[in-house]
């Protein structure tokens, strides 16, 4: 069953249109790699999936219900849709580039948050949660140190385990390795191979074509907002139809 659905999705910024339409599926378990050189339009694609921004048009539709805001004209939110967006950004976690963790916080307040005061988890629940998704990805005994005496993998797989302490549907992943250090990205991929395979759903914007390649089930190539190709990962990579993504893929397209 489909359990996201992307159609149509237009976005401007100004007169720079940088979505022309991207439309996608993802069914429950689907891991769908985005690819595409830098200004294709993948980030802002994830940004107006859980409507961090407001799409011009097109429609995104998670289980079957249209996650739409409407805001008042002067762009300000009315209390429901406030309460429509936090409940959007409990389904669907987003784990950003730079990890964003709340830099005052130790790992495990960072993960208890949104639980307890967003989606209003008692609070020994959400501590006794956390710690299950920071032993998940392997930080647990970092657990009482602040971001800025962690690694940065360290510190993006904190991020994870936040993501993931929200129990969301479906998990957005917004270029989570291309900030470490490289013989760090060892260590986050492994962990999103392993959410990979305990069948979660998972929409990954990815420089790493290793990953899209060999975890994924599905790869989309953004080209200038518009999808230049997609399909099957080991097909489409391996064989490029598109002398775009033949030129990505060789490091030539700029
Ligand atoms: N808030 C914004 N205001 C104006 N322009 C924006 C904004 N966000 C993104 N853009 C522009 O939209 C285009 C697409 O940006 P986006 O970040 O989605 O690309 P990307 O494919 O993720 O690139 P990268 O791989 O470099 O992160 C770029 O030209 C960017 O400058």
């Amino acid at each position: 069953m489909v359990k996201l659905e992307v159609d149509d999705l237009h976005k401007r910024y100004g007169a720079h249109e940088v979505l022309k339409g991207v439309s996608l599926k993802a069914d429950a378990g689907d891991v769908i790699s985005v690819i595409g050189s830098s200004g294709s339009g993948k980030s802002t694609l994830l940004r107006c999936i859980n409507l961090l921004e407001q799409p011009n048009a097109g429609r995104i539709v998670l289980d079957g219900e249209e996650l739409r805001l409407v805001p008042a004209k002067d762009g300000t939110l009315r209390a429901a849709d406030r309460k429509q967006l936090q409940r959007i950004r409990s389904r669907l976690a987003m784990v950003f580039q730079h990890f964003n963790l709340w830099s005052h916080m130790t790992a495990l307040e960072n993960v208890i948050e949104v639980p307890v005061h967003v989606l209003g988890v008692p609070k020994k629940e959400a501590i006794e949660r956390a710690e299950h998704y920071l032993a998940k990805v392997g930080v647990a005994h970092r657990k009482n140190a602040y971001p800025s005496h962690m690694s940065g993998g360290e510190q993006q797989r904190v991020a994870i385990a936040r993501a993931l302490a929200v129990e969301p549907e479906v998990m957005l992943f917004d270029e989570p390795t291309s900030a470490l250090d490289p013989e760090l990205v060892g260590e986050v991929l492994k962990v999103m191979r392993d959410l990979a395979q305990e069948g979660r759903t998972m929409i990954v914007v990815t420089h790493e074509m290793g990953f899209a390649r060999e975890v994924s089930t599905h790869v989309m190539f953004l080209h200038q907002g518009l999808v230049e190709e997609e399909g099957n990962p080991r097909e489409v990579l391996a064989h490029p139809r598109s002398e775009r993504l033949q030129q990505f893929l060789s490091g030539n397209l700029k």
